[in-house]
């Protein structure tokens, strides 16, 4: 293999949840690269940057063992996977350096819909079938309730229904999946997102450098995408109330109208907010006489 160990290496899912939304945060900051269908391996032409694209089960462990530099996998996974190595004393140290915000889901508990639900206590000595063993042994656990593991690494909704299960735990977002097959969410025991770690082990000084610009960036990244750039026409006389309804813009630019005298006048107010502009908060400043008003999305922010 001709991976060059002075190089960044970055550990991504292959294909699945994560993948596109991990390929684009990397795109997003400035690492250039080509992904072809079957490799497991693209380099960064502008940067001294692998990226590795693996099962997201493997990531964890990859990182931990410091293998891989870095990786981006879902939280539930990690911690998933810490649990089991540390039962199995195994290295499980890792630093989580930045939650990234997509591949948000629970990890919940569920039941058939026409079954009643008292609380997890009640499910003591059931079967439960589900990928994340350890993270529901732990959740149970803290209630002094004990299960009997099916480990199903796919298709765990279909084990009630099959017979093999009482209930599962399972990764829900629009809960369109447990619906289709006849179960109900009941009890949420965790909640995740997509997170990047490192290994715990210092880095060299260059490879430290590139990390730091790299989370430099993505601080930006992650701040331009919740922040909005909003332009206004507002009259001169409400622009102290029209501020006052737009989150985080307490310096905003305040621009003349060519052409504008009199009582009326109205003036430019361009301002970065820190949140998206809601339909309702711009109807109020319509109703303040706000006019031309315009929500940019901003793609990097460096402050
Ligand atoms: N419905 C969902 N909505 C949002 N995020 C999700 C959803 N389902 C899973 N995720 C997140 O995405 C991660 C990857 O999910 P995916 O279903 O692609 O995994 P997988 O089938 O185990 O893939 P692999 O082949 O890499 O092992 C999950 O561990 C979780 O963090
Ligand atoms: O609540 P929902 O929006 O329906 O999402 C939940 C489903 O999403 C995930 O699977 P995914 O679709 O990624 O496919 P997989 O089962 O092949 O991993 C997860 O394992 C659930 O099955
Ligand atoms: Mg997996």
């Amino acid at each position: 293999m001709t991976t060059d160990k002075t190089r960044l290496r970055i550990a991504i899912q292959k294909s699945g949840r994560l993948s596109r939304d991990s390929e684009k945060l990397l795109s997003q900051l400035g690492v250039k690269f080509v992904m072809r269908d079957n490799r497991l391996i693209a380099h960064a032409e502008n940067l001294p940057i692998d990226i590795l694209r693996v099962r997201d089960d493997d990531i964890p462990a990859l990182v931990m063992d410091g293998i891989i530099d870095l990786g981006i996998v879902g939280q539930n996974v990690l911690e998933e996977v810490e649990l089991e190595r540390q039962a199995d004393a195994m290295p499980a140290r890792y630093r989580e350096l930045k939650a990234l915000g997509f591949g948000k889901c629970r990890l919940s508990l569920a039941i058939p819909e026409d079954e009643e639900f008292a609380s997890a206590e009640a499910l003591d000595g059931k079967i439960i079938a589900t990928s994340y063993p350890r993270l529901l042994g732990r959740y149970l656990a803290a209630k002094g309730t004990s299960f009997k593991n099916c480990q199903l690494n796919g298709s765990v909704e279909v084990a009630p229904r099959a017979g093999l299960a009482d209930a599962i735990c399972d990764l829900v977002s629009t809960g369109a999946t447990l619906e289709a097959n006849g179960l109900k969410e009941v009890e949420v025991i965790y909640r995740s997102q997509a997170t990047l770690i490192a290994r715990e082990q210092a880095f060299e000084p260059a490879k430290q450098q590139l990390i730091d610009t790299l989370m430099t960036r993505l601080q930006g990244v992650l701040s331009a995408r919740e922040s909005k750039y909003i332009m206004l026409h507002a009259p001169k006389n409400k622009l102290g109330e029209i501020v006052k309804l737009l989150p985080g813009a307490e310096n905003p630019t305040i621009l003349p109208l060519a052409g504008q005298e009199g009582e009326e006048v109205k003036v430019a107010l361009h301002a970065v907010a820190s949140e998206t502009l809601f339909w309702e908060t711009m109807e109020a400043l319509k109703a303040l006489g706000a006019s031309s008003i315009l929500v940019l999305p901003i793609e990097k922010m460096l402050e």
